[in-house]
């Protein structure tokens, strides 16, 4: 069991006996695990342990523990706990936040392809039925029933694969973008004025061009040619340097804002609670992490300073022109609506097709980041070919977005040349008009078709910048779907961040309040600032007395309760073990406890606060979770061990890795202390890794500690052994132990039975020193 549940393995302790206790549900029943409500028992050791085995069937009974040499009977009463049979109601989640406007998953807007995610082809239906359709038929079937169980699995629509982020007006893009821009604004700035120095220069390059047609090439003065020629040279190399002087300012600023707006929507991403990642695909967020951020930039970085020098551009060359003949510039103006009309008819549907591109990059990064990540799954299991095969199909799905915006950039350079020679042929002939009434020289025509030569491709510019800003614009309507998402769960106040050393509370923000200890070990900060009251903080290290009170909780997007009713004291230094078949919410305990979620009625608390009281960060502080899969950084081991307490020095990892027993392999290491582990651990062996974890959690030393199936898939001498130095971590501290396997548990203060209603998940509590008391 993990905190992140991949796994539907069946309740069945003792199941290396080979009797699981309850069928295995079949597919189709799996749903109703879901969906069955759960009741929960808490219990003391049973002075009468066969009761425990009359509430058994025959054939469940799977090992007896009245023989167990732990077993205390009658050390503590059965305590009874809540069972309102309350039925919370249904949290349900706004599809999109309202400043997001217009849903663009409406019907008639739906990409093809995620119109396919959602309803089989009969094409597809008929292909299954194709036994000689071979791997890449099963493969494209694999990835319709991934996107579709993804959909369904997931709740919230506007995560599925393939579905497009809600489209945000530029305006709120520029909005919510342009604090980021904060201290390299002056980049942007010198950047613009560069750039726009720039075409001065090119403007006075146009006139000298002018003056020499007409005083050096039409009079045939070669006297007059040197002083414009080395004006022009000196205008020239003055170009050259503020074009580079711009280039390089627009491209530092754009980078260091890239930096930034990547730091705040990876610190977002840290704030949202695990459902948040539960619920979408990795490799989707991580394309809106590099490559969506990086169209922000575009848009509101080097893009605006393009826009800004364009139109700049554009009036300097326009005045140029206006100077040098009016009508003929009125001439030209006439025609820039058209330009505008060309550049709009492409800008709606570049959007679409750039928010089909992105979404389908996304989901083709999620391909990859799977398939990666359980290579040796994959290729244990033969399913190369399949996982080439999804690969294919998203690639596909990208390639026809691609081709789409391909093929209306491409449509619009011919169609804006179009316009451009229009205006072109206009000018030549009403300049003919002029010169032949002696209204215009040749020079000056010349100079003016020069003008023109650089005014058209702005205006051309400026339309292709709004197809660019459309094209963005999907990234940013991405990235900000991300930073509007909320938390589960929040804190009292923003800007608590942790108890510091002396029990001092932190605000990030403004200056910490009073501060007091009070009798039960608490600290009380005063939110000076705030009229809300007291903030109440545990002190850095608290005592560690847990308590669930009348808990019942229902997960987002889940009709049913999976705990209803929990109600257990863990006192300081107690073991509680939590267990109850697969599905029953004995993780959910967990989850509830770190305050990954709240619950829908009742109360958890820890030292006699509600843990909504108090800041995340400083309940966490308190709390160290061992989970089922070791969860370790591609890091040194060293780094590793000190994951939870970065400040410790040498001396105190390697006493850590001492008491678990994890020394002796890390001396054997080729850099010891300093040996890469490599990603997840994985130039580790398993054993290796769980001690790592177990020093890890000495290290902490928090007062509570939450063990999440410490020994599943160990043989029964490696679970003793574990067990022994899991032991060694649980003395003084409060222990909430969920496990399946009660074989080397030590006797328990408290048992949790989570157990649901209705057959055929019966539990089995025949390996259990007592009989829970099971309330329905
Ligand atoms: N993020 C989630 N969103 C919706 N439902 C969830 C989520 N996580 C778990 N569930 C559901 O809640 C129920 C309890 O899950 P939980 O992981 O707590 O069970 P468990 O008793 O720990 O099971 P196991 O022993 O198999 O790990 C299950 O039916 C599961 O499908």
């Amino acid at each position: 069991m993990e905190l992140n549940p991949s796994s539907d393995e069946e309740y069945a302790p003792h199941a290396d006996t080979g009797h699981p206790v309850s069928p295995a549900p079949t597919p189709a029943a799996r749903p109703g695990k879901t969906t069955t409500e759960r009741r929960a028992a808490i219990t003391t050791p049973d002075p009468n342990p066969t009761s425990a085995a009359s509430d058994t069937s025959p054939g469940d009974a799977v090992g007896d523990h009245t023989a167990d040499p732990h077993h205390d009977p009658g050390s503590e009463d059965t305590v009874e706990i809540i069972r309102p049979g309350h039925r919370p109601r249904r949290r349900s989640r706004p599809r999109h936040d309202a400043a997001f406007g217009e849903d663009v998953r409406r019907p008639g807007n739906d990409p093809p392809w995620s119109r396919q995610n959602v309803t089989p082809s009969p094409e597809s239906a008929s292909r299954s039925g194709d036994g000689a359709a071979g791997s890449r038929d099963d493969a494209l079937r694999f990835t319709e029933n991934v996107s579709r169980s993804g959909e369904n699995a997931s709740g919230p629509e506007d995560e599925a694969p393939g579905v497009i982020a809600p489209i945000v007006s530029i305006r709120t893009t520029l909005r919510e973008f342009w604090p980021q821009t904060r201290g390299v604004r002056w980049l942007f700035v010198a950047g613009v004025a560069a750039a726009v120095l720039a075409a001065v220069c090119e403007v006075g390059v146009i006139g000298l061009f002018g003056r020499i047609t007409d005083e050096v090439l039409a009079s045939g003065k070669l006297s007059a040619f040197w002083g414009p020629a080395g004006a022009w040279v000196g205008i020239g190399v003055l170009a050259g340097l503020l074009s580079f002087s711009s280039a390089y300012a627009t491209a530092l600023a754009g980078e260091r804002f890239l930096l930034r707006l990547r730091d705040r929507v990876f610190a977002h991403l840290q704030t949202l609670t695990p459902d948040y990642f539960e619920n979408r695909r990795l490799g989707d967020l991580m394309a809106r992490l590099t490559d969506d951020i990086e169209a922000i930039e575009e848009l509101v970085g080097s893009g605006l300073v393009r826009i800004i020098t364009t139109t700049a551009g554009a009036v300097l060359f326009s005045g140029a022109a206006f100077f040098i003949r009016w009508d003929l510039a009125l001439v030209t103006f006439a025609m820039v609506p058209l330009f505008l009309l060309v550049s709009k008819g492409f800008t709606s549907r570049l959007r679409n097709a750039s928010a089909r591109e992105r979404s389908s990059n996304g989901a083709m990064n999620s391909v990859i980041e799977e398939s990666l990540a359980n290579q040796s799954l994959v290729q244990a299991y033969n399913r190369q070919e399949v996982e080439a095969a999804r690969l294919h199909e998203e690639g596909r799905k990208w390639l026809l977005a691609n081709v789409t915006q391909a093929r209306l950039s491409a449509l619009y350079g011919p169609a804006a040349q179009i316009v451009e020679t229009l205006c072109l042929l206009m000018i030549i002939g009403v300049g003919a008009w002029e010169i032949a009434s002696g209204r215009l020289t040749i020079g000056g025509l010349l100079a003016f078709a020069a003008y023109l030569a650089y005014l058209y491709p702005t205006f051309q510019g400026l339309g292709e910048l709004a197809l660019n800003v459309s094209s963005a614009a999907a990234g940013a309507d991405r990235v900000i779907e991300v930073l509007h998402a909320t938390p589960a769960v929040t804190d009292p106040y923003d800007g608590v961040s942790e108890a510091g050393e002396n029990g001092r509370a932190d605000k990030g923000t403004a200056a910490a309040g009073a501060v007091s200890a009070t009798a039960s070990g608490r600290t009380t900060v005063q939110a000076d600032d705030r009229a809300s009251g007291d903030i109440v903080v545990p002190t850095p290290r608290g005592r560690g007395r847990v308590e669930f009170e009348n808990v019942a909780f229902t997960y987002p997007d889940r009709t049913r309760p999976t705990l209803s009713g929990l109600s257990f004291t863990a006192a300081p230094g107690e073991l509680v073990v939590c267990t109850g078949p697969s599905g029953a919410g004995k993780t959910t305990i967990a989850k509830l406890l770190l305050r990954f979620y709240d619950p829908t009625a009742g109360r958890v608390l820890l030292d006699g606060v509600d843990i909504r009281e108090m800041p995340r960060r400083s309940l966490r502080e308190n709390i160290t979770i061992l989970q089922q899969e070791n969860l370790l950084f591609s890091a040194t081991v060293r780094d590793n061990i000190a994951y939870g307490r970065p400040e410790a020095d040498l001396d105190e990892i390697v006493r850590a890795a001492i008491t678990a027993d994890a020394d002796g392999f890390i001396r054997t290491l080729p850099e010891g202390y300093d040996t890469p582990i490599g990603q997840r651990g994985r130039l580790l062996s398993g054993g290796q890794r769980q001690r790592l974890a177990i020093a890890r959690a000495i290290l902490r030393d928090a007062p509570v500690l939450i063990l999440d199936e410490p020994m599943t898939g160990l043989d029964a001498p490696t679970a003793a052994r574990i067990m022994e130095l899991l032991q060694r971590l649980m003395a003084g501290r409060t222990t909430i132990l969920i496990t399946h396997d009660l074989r080397h548990v030590p006797t328990p203060s408290r048992n949790i039975v989570l157990e649901p209603a209705h057959p055929p998940f019966a539990v089995d509590r025949s390996h259990l020193d007592d009989d829970p008391v099971v309330l329905s």
